[in-house]
């Protein structure tokens, strides 16, 4: 069956590993998100970042990916918690330290406010180490605040965080 142009999503994914072969986990989730991906996937760098919210863990690897996918927003979620759990992804502790974690950073313009999804990610303006990558990939996006992504990334880009290099 033929996927419509108006049923395919523009999707910033947010990928971060702190458990294990941290670099492994990341080149999975790429390969997995490119299964679900029409076209490819584009990448960021790959940066090391100091843990934010629960301080007693291990540093992250963490990068960010744009890609289209003919998935409606809870699907997607759901696609995304297959691969965490293909990764032995398990919930512990809230911010605590994980194989891997996939979270849905943009998803179209779109706001979305269910129980189990918000996006844009309502933690993401805050945070280095998904602003620095994303920034990469989508300078130019602004939030609710009306800077851009660029600006905002380019503030925080001292904040525990070091650009390692690229996976693809
Ligand atoms: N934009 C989003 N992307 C991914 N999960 C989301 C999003 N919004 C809400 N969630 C929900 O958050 C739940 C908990 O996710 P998770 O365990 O990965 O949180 P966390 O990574 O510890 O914290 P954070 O969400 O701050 O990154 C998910 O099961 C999902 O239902
Ligand atoms: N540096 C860094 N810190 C985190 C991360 C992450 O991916 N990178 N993910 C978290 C869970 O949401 C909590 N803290």
């Amino acid at each position: 069956m033929q996927t419509r142009i108006q049923d395919v999503h523009e999707v910033y994914i947010g990928i971060g590993s702190n458990v294990g072969s941290r670099e492994t986990h990341l080149r999975t989730a790429v390969r997995a998100l490119q299964r679900i991906a029409v076209g490819a996937v584009q990448c960021s760098g790959v940066y090391e970042t100091a843990p934010v919210g629960y301080a007693n863990q291990p540093d992250f690897l963490n990068m960010v990916v744009r890609m289209q996918v003919p998935l409606r927003p809870l699907a997607l979620l759901a696609a995304l918690h297959q691969i965490e759990q293909e990764a032995g992804r398990t919930r512990e502790i809230r911010f605590g330290p994980r194989t891997l974690d996939l979270d849905i950073l943009l998803f179209d313009n779109d706001y979305i406010c269910y129980r189990m999804l918000q996006v844009p990610h309502p933690r993401m303006w805050d945070r280095a180490f998904v602003l620095v990558p994303l920034a990469e990939l989508a300078p130019m996006r602004r939030g609710r605040s009306g800077c851009t992504i660029g600006d905002l990334a380019a503030a925080r880009k001292e904040m525990g965080i070091r650009y390692v290099g690229r996976l693809w």
